[in-house]
């Protein structure tokens, strides 16, 4: 009876305090409402200016009715949960409001405490989406990423400033549906308005963990947690490199870091913010979280196998192709590979012209030496063929012997500019020129070296002969895999737009007064000048988040580098979940394309996706595959343990089905089966009739996502894949927010209770 009545007391005080949350979202819709009008009112009124007509109202207008389209747009957006929290704050040191309306300080003031321990809360802020304020400037909502708003994230028990409670509002649209207090000084009898604060629930972040995951990754932006809030806020000038375990927010934090630095310094990440995902699905999982956040537009987050325009790879490759590929030993192959391509087996061995009446040849030993030196140096081969045609008009106007007859300097120009003028205007010129010095296009080239006796002589003492047999094996199938696409990413850079075919006309007047040699000098720069203009306008970004960055290849880390000369940067990743064989090497990649900008490190420690039962279990693979490393610690418990099954002389199709069947009816969200590379296709075939709640997933498909459930089958299927397989089991198991159930094969060696030889103790 007395427990009943406990219950009522505190349901009244929820009830009263949800009332009270309610009362202070009206007001911000009313408020919010008010602006709608003043923006529309803003609109209307630009318009009639605009009617007025002179230069300068008509730029004001545009400028109004931009600002007004912005406001309209952020105001009508319908967010789910706009209003999410609140902190009550003890007097602080000093009195000074910052931009955004609220007190600044962050310390107590030293009388905000009494003796007897009890205090007075001097301040509250509510915290949103956006910022809003109220009509005399007091805020009545502070942005997430306003200065106000940290300590929102940071305060915890042990280091709370000036926060008494923090507390996280549940609401959807106009509706607040209920309230989750943290108490950061316990100690305290802390009184609002008189009245004693009270404290409901037990926690936010525990109910948000506890959700079912859908298909979409959620913000987090009502429960980011301070180890978290340092790197989001941290700021943007040189490198800040997150490391974490599994689950540790490591994505959620890069989301939420791009949508700050936008709100901190817009005009700055005008020029782009570039996040680097490893596969399209991840890319689908989080693309929602930045449009949740208010930011859309200037974030662009894209597959490491979508970053060159017009290519979308889905395809793998075998590990050893892809070791190889990935590999900075390519880069070799392929610098050889963008001059050797020039060299085809129908291009022309012998040109014939005539000029000045006679015909004049060039055999097949002196355009390979013209060839020869006109490739010299490093620049990139298509911006070469200007070269290549003034080496062959000089061997040419050589073989008629004029220069030797003609003493006058101005003569000899002359004569000189009418043979050039004879030979280039001659089709059959251009046509040779054409076929032996052809515009190369990175998939040509790529193209080229799926000739495997071609390639052999690019790869010589570079590549094994078996390396070279898969490498142009692989390269003869008909789609892109993800590695080619940093290969067709260095070849564009190894090559070179195309010098654009010059008008003719615009030469000639110049061609006439000063004749081709002083004409030389000015071509060159003109078209160095260009080269670099290029260059430029390839895309880059002015800052560039790279997500799982321990699985970037080195060529991977050129690509990427490429986009981001200029930028601040952003990489978040975890050496143990590395599916690439040779981290060495990438990290000296890495380290090439980061330069020698400043470091800024931090550590996420805290595991939020996995259940203690789980982070166990994948413990012990973390300690076969990276000794000494350390797990994240599990902030949660559910008391379902891991489960095992297996197949044994069974059916391995029936006995996968029957588990994600059963998986299904236990959670409400999302299931994810994980399969080793090579049975992908054989996996969804299994699953295709058991709705879209369950997925199926190759081992590398799997990186960064997460399911209410999980089924991982055979860990050592996915183990034995490539040599980094025990690092690619680890992410496996590491993917369930619930339950995960292991179905060992033959291969796996299971007990008789069916756990597999490489999770036993
Ligand atoms: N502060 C938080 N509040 C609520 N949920 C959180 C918080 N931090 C992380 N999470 C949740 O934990 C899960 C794991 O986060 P995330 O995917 O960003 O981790 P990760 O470090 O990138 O993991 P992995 O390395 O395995 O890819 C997500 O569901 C995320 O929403």
């Amino acid at each position: 009876m007395a427990a009943q009545e406990a219950d009522r007391v505190v349901d009244t005080i929820r009830d009263r305090e949800v009332a009270v949350e309610q009362d202070h979202l009206d007001q911000v819709y009313r408020r919010l409402e008010e602006k709608i009008h003043e923006a529309e009112f803003l609109m209307r009124d630009a318009a009639r200016r605009g009617q007025v007509g002179t230069p300068g109202a008509l730029a004001e207008r545009d400028a109004q009715v931009f600002r007004a389209g912005v406001h309209l747009n952020r105001l009508n957006s319908e967010f789910e949960d706009f209003l999410f929290g609140r902190i009550d704050l003890l007097y602080g040191k000093d009195g000074k409001k910052g931009p955004d309306g609220a007190y600044t300080s962050v310390e107590p003031a030293d009388d905000a405490v009494r003796p007897d321990n009890t205090a007075e809360i001097g301040e509250t802020l509510h915290i949103g989406r956006i910022g809003v304020l109220d009509a005399d400037y007091s805020p009545l909502v502070i942005d997430w990423r306003a200065p106000a708003a940290a300590p929102f994230y940071r305060a915890t028990p042990v280091d709370p400033g000036r926060v008494v409670r923090r507390r996280v509002i549940r609401s959807k649209g106009r509706r607040v549906l209920g309230v989750e207090d943290d108490l950061m000084r316990p100690e305290l009898t802390a009184t609002l308005d008189g009245a004693e604060l009270p404290v409901i629930g037990d926690g936010a972040l525990m109910a948000a963990l506890g959700r079912a995951r859908g298909h979409t990754m959620r913000d987090i932006v009502s429960s980011i947690q301070a180890e978290q809030d340092l790197v989001i806020r941290a700021p943007a000038a040189s490198v800040t490199y997150v490391e974490g375990g599994p689950g540790t927010g490591k994505t959620a934090v890069a989301l939420h870091r791009a949508a700050y630095l936008l709100y901190q310094d817009r005009r700055r990440y005008a020029g782009g913010i570039l996040i680097v995902s490893p596969t399209p699905l991840l890319v689908a999982y989080t693309e929602g979280v930045l449009p949740s956040l208010g930011e859309e537009g200037q974030v662009a987050i894209r597959a490491v196998g979508s970053l060159v325009d017009g290519v979308e790879a889905t395809a793998y490759d075998d590990p050893a192709v892809a070791r190889v590929k990935g590999s900075s030993r390519m880069l070799k192959v392929l610098r050889k590979a963008a001059r050797g391509a020039l060299e085809r087996g129908d291009a022309p061995d012998r040109l014939r012209v005539v000029a000045f009446g006679r015909r004049v040849e060039l055999e097949a030993e002196e355009l390979r030496s013209i060839r020869h030196a006109a490739l010299g140096g490093t620049a990139p081969v298509n911006l070469l063929r200007p070269r290549a045609r003034r080496l062959i008009l000089d061997a040419l106007y050589a073989k008629t012997g004029a220069a030797a007859r003609q003493s006058d300097p101005e003569l000899a120009a002359e004569l000189r500019s009418s043979f050039d003028e004879d030979v280039t205007s001659e089709d059959s010129f251009t046509e040779f020129l054409d076929a032996w010095w052809p515009e190369l296009t990175p998939r040509g080239v790529l193209a080229a070296m799926a000739d495997e006796r071609r390639l052999g002589r690019w790869a010589r003492r570079v590549l094994n002969q078996g390396e070279v047999r898969r490498l142009a094996r692989s390269l003869r199938r008909d789609a892109y895999s993800v590695h080619d696409v940093a290969l067709l990413d260095e070849l564009q850079t190894l090559l070179g737009a195309p010098a654009r075919p010059r008008r003719k006309r615009e030469l000639d007047p110049l061609d006439q007064l000063t004749g081709l040699e002083e004409l030389m000098p000015v071509r060159e720069e003109s078209q160095r000048e260009r080269a670099e203009r290029l260059e430029r306008e390839r895309v880059e970004y002015a800052h560039v988040i790279v997500d799982e960055a321990q699985d970037l290849t080195p060529m991977q880390w050129r690509m990427v580098g490429r986009r981001g000369r200029h930028a601040t940067w952003t990489v978040v990743g975890d050496p143990a979940q590395s599916s690439w064989s040779v981290p060495d090497e990438a990290a000296e990649a890495r380290d090439e394309a980061l330069g020698t900008r400043p470091r800024r490190r931090f550590t996420l420690t805290v595991n939020y996706r996995n259940p203690a039962e789980i982070a166990e279990l994948a413990a012990k693979v973390l300690a076969l595959a990276m000794p000494g490393a350390e797990s994240p610690r599990a902030v949660r418990s559910t008391g379902v343990e891991p489960r095992f099954t297996a197949v044994g002389d069974g059916d391995l199709a029936e006995v996968v089905r029957d588990e994600a069947r059963r998986l299904l009816d236990r959670v409400d969200g999302t299931v994810g089966v994980v399969v080793a590379m090579n049975r992908r296709e054989q996996a969804a075939r299994w699953l295709a009739d058991l709705g879209d709640r369950v997925v199926a997933l190759g081992s590398l498909e799997a990186k960064g996502l997460e399911y209410d459930a999980t089924v991982v089958v055979s860990p050592a299927e996915i183990a034995d894949e490539s040599p980094a397989g025990l690092r690619v089991l680890y992410v496996a198991l590491t993917r369930a927010t619930q339950q995960l159930t292991v179905i060992a094969g033959r291969r796996d060696e299971p007990d008789e209770a069916g756990v597999p030889d490489l999770l036993r103790d």
